[in-house]
């Protein structure tokens, strides 16, 4: 017998909609992007009651004006290029069936049940759970970090969580993670290979670099989230991979282009980006000069000892490609950028008289970025798409050998979205064509909005071909 009636969470939504000869609708939908009925299940899209030559293309309930006012001009022009605008008035009511059951259950459990719930689950795993929370609002912020609410127990959000075999420690209250992701890290990372170098440009604390770096690559990962990237550095040491991990605390779009700045331009970073933590590590340098790494004690520490011996750097000197031979091979014969004072205390150091080339133990692993690196991970869904246009121009033809990166990209696909019109997205702003993308969906979000993963090769229109300079011979 049922305790409630169904209509009860009957609601009313009376919106604006766009009265379209049904040839233009695609057409006109698509250049609304963005101000039609964002709903789950719900096509913004219905046969016309009073013409069934027409359609009826649904607005957002942000649209509160049958004079569109609330669609910008630009938007307007272009679809009454298309055809004039007809507005009318329409209403849609969602009811139970439409609801899930977590909505349907906030309605109707009396307020407090989760102070009960909490307690029990408190006292019942106690001490293995020491802190429950809720998670409250939608997350804002730029850093992506979720507000809580403790419910039971202490009020610490520091806590460590196992993902297949690594550690990651973590506090809640001040970094992202997301425990539903893990099949995801683990996919991703099955697709590398021991001795590949990745780039990730938005790392948070690891899941994706550390697994990466326990397999063998060289992982360079960057945060913009300084507490990201602190944890980055006690999760890499927690896991003994410091030495295969370089860290960095940059907007994205400056990592990407800072690591693939040739190493005979001359704006190699000063010590002094180090000490502001801005930079805390550095793609070109190799191996790091004793001198600078004193200076460097507080940044440098997540460095000591990590306890590579020198059968595991031939373990990844011998793998499958030829690409991670480079670092170990050739950074003792980088030159020093001319007049570079930093940049030569930042070259490797090379003990004069030593034809010595075994590398210390405590030495971290290095790769030319500049010259190759070969997958680029953007696990920032809501915005890595904008990030794209990062990769325009920035790899120099004339350093890069091997291979072009693969670029996997994280972003939603809302119900009034689709592949083609997410690839015309990435494509825009990366300004070539994408060739052979693949969309893998990681999972549902919400009942309107999953998460996706376009994975393409970095087309060769984004590659910078510089033009020789007549004087002299050499690429300007
Ligand atoms: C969705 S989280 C992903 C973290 C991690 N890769 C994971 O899979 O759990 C996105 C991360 O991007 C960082 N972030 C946001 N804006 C950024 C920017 N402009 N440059 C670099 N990192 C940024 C946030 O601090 C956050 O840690």
């Amino acid at each position: 017998m049922n305790s409630f009636e169904e209509s009860q969470f009957d609601v009313k939504f009376d919106i604006w909609a766009l009265q379209i000869p049904r040839e233009f609708c695609f057409a006109v939908s698509r250049k609304l992007n963005g101000y039609l009925l964002d709903k789950a299940r719900v096509k913004p899209i219905v046969e016309d009651p009073s013409s069934e030559k027409n359609r009826l293309i649904l607005l957002s309930e942000k649209v509160q004006n049958p004079d569109l006012s609330d669609i910008p001009g630009d938007i307007i022009k272009e679809v009454q290029k298309t055809i004039p605008i007809e507005v009318i008035p329409y209403s849609i009511t969602l009811g139970y069936s439409y609801w899930s059951a977590d909505h349907v259950l906030k309605q109707i459990l009396p307020q407090g049940v989760e102070d009960a719930i909490a307690k029990v689950i408190y006292d019942k795993n106690y001490p293995r759970i020491q802190t429950i929370v809720n998670k409250v609002g939608t997350i804002t912020n730029e850093f992506r970090v979720p507000k809580f609410e403790v419910l039971a127990g202490k009020s610490d959000l520091v806590t460590e969580v196992k993902q297949y075999g690594a550690l990651f420690k973590l506090d809640y209250s001040l970094v992202y993670w997301n425990s539903r992701l893990e099949h995801e890290h683990k996919r991703l990372v099955s697709l590398f290979k021991p001795g590949e170098t990745i780039c990730d440009m938005f790392a948070g604390i690891g899941p994706f670099a550390i697994p990466a770096a326990q397999k063998g690559c060289i992982v360079y990962a960057n945060d913009l989230n300084p507490d990201s990237v602190k944890f980055l550095k006690i999760n890499a040491k927690l896991n003994k991979v410091e030495d295969r991990v370089h860290p960095y605390n940059l907007d994205a779009r400056k990592f990407i282009a800072q690591v693939t700045v040739p190493d005979d331009e001359s704006n190699l970073p000063s010590v002094g980006d180090f000490e502001d933590a801005t930079v805390l590590s550095k793609t070109r340098v190799g191996i790091e000069d004793s001198r600078l790494a004193d200076q460097r004690q507080p940044m440098n520490d997540a460095y000591a000892g990590n306890g590579m011996g020198l059968e595991d750097v031939a373990v990844y000197d011998a793998s499958v490609t030829p690409v991670v031979k480079r670092p170990l091979d050739s950074r003792e014969e980088e030159p020093s950028p001319a007049g570079s004072v930093d940049g030569d205390a930042l070259k490797p150091s090379r003990k004069k008289g030593s034809s010595n080339k075994r590398i210390r133990p405590s030495e971290p692993l290095h790769t030319r970025t500049w010259e190759h690196f070969d997958h680029v991970i953007m696990n920032l869904p809501a915005s890595a798409l904008q990030f794209l246009d990062a990769f325009r121009g920035i790899i120099h033809k004339r350093c890069w050998k091997g291979t072009h990166p693969w670029i996997h990209c994280y972003c939603f696909i809302r119900a009034s979205e689709s592949e083609e019109s997410i690839l015309a997205d990435a494509e825009r702003t990366l300004g070539a064509t994408i060739i052979e993308p693949t969309f893998h969906r990681v999972r549902d979000v919400a009942p309107n909005k999953a998460m996706f993963c376009l994975s393409f090769e970095l087309p060769e229109a984004c590659f910078l071909e510089e033009e020789p300079d007549v004087a002299d011979g050499k690429p300007r």
